[in-house]
């Protein structure tokens, strides 16, 4: 759905992400358990089954800036994709209103082949914009990522940090409605890392609504105002985005 006539905003009802693992051995596992990393393994019925998201109700209105904590595999990068569209609910619902802008890996939507300019409005096109909006904006992606006369190579010559300047100067471009982002910036130089940010926070102020997953208090606190605390696939505690940190690391301890 697109939100032409509605508000900005996303809502899951009681929403559950299953994956069924039909490789596993699952012999030895004789009940539910639970590690401490990871989401719940179910293996009452033939197929072991991971519940990556159990009973998620959320309501994310425009405006919203959103920061998701938990410890690895607690269901964070699952729930964006729940969020995106991307996966559908097992069970319960979720209904997206609005263009989503999934920045999940930087990397994808490049084709090693063509050059980095050409490479800019493909990636720019996988996020739904036009061609005209991104030939608009070629030059100052262009000059933001310094990358000059290689701008013209294939992109298969680029090294990995030059790439992530590349997707760092599209993806910071855009004009989402709902920008979902897992965290992933971690190639490039601080000294561009710090000019990207101020693109980052300018990207999200024309966002309508925010999620993003990220293990970096720093990087929360520049972004989000508000928080989700995911444990074990399921929404922990959510609120103010320093209360939630402040439980979140308290728990940890
Ligand atoms: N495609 C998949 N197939 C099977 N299991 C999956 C798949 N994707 C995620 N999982 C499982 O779902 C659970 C949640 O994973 P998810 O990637 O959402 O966690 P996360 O909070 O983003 O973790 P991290 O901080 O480590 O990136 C984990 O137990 C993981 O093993």
């Amino acid at each position: 759905m697109t939100g032409t006539t509605t508000a900005v905003g996303i809502e899951t009802q009681d929403a559950c992400v299953d994956f069924p693992i039909f490789d596993a051995k699952s012999r030895s596992l004789k009940k539910t358990v639970m590690g401490m990393v990871g989401g719940t393994i179910e293996s009452g019925s033939r197929v072991p089954i991971i519940e990556a998201l159990r009973d998620i109700n959320l309501t994310l209105e425009h405006g919203a800036r959103v920061g998701l904590v938990g410890h690895n595999g607690a269901g964070k990068s699952t729930l964006l994709r729940l969020l995106s569209g991307i996966y559908e609910p097992t069970r319960g619902t979720a209904t997206i209103r609005g263009r989503v802008a999934p920045i999940f890996d930087l990397g994808v939507g490049m084709d090693p082949e063509i050059s980095g300019l050409e490479n800019i409005v493909v990636r720019g096109l996988f996020l739904g914009m036009t061609r005209k909006q991104m030939e608009s904006r070629v030059d100052d992606i262009a000059e933001f990522t310094e990358l000059g006369d290689f701008l013209r190579m294939p992109l298969r010559t680029y090294s990995t940090g030059m790439r992530v300047r590349l997707a760092l100067g599209v993806v910071t471009s855009i004009d989402p409605e709902i920008l979902l982002l897992d965290e992933g910036i971690g190639a490039v130089d601080a000294a561009f890392l710090e000019k990207s940010k101020r693109r980052l926070s300018a990207l999200v102020d024309r966002a309508g609504l925010l999620v993003f997953a990220s293990h970096s208090d720093e990087f929360l606190r520049e972004l989000c105002d508000t928080a989700i605390w995911m444990e074990h696939g399921t929404i922990r505690e959510q609120g103010p985005l320093e209360s939630v940190l402040a439980s979140y690391r308290d728990a940890r301890r």
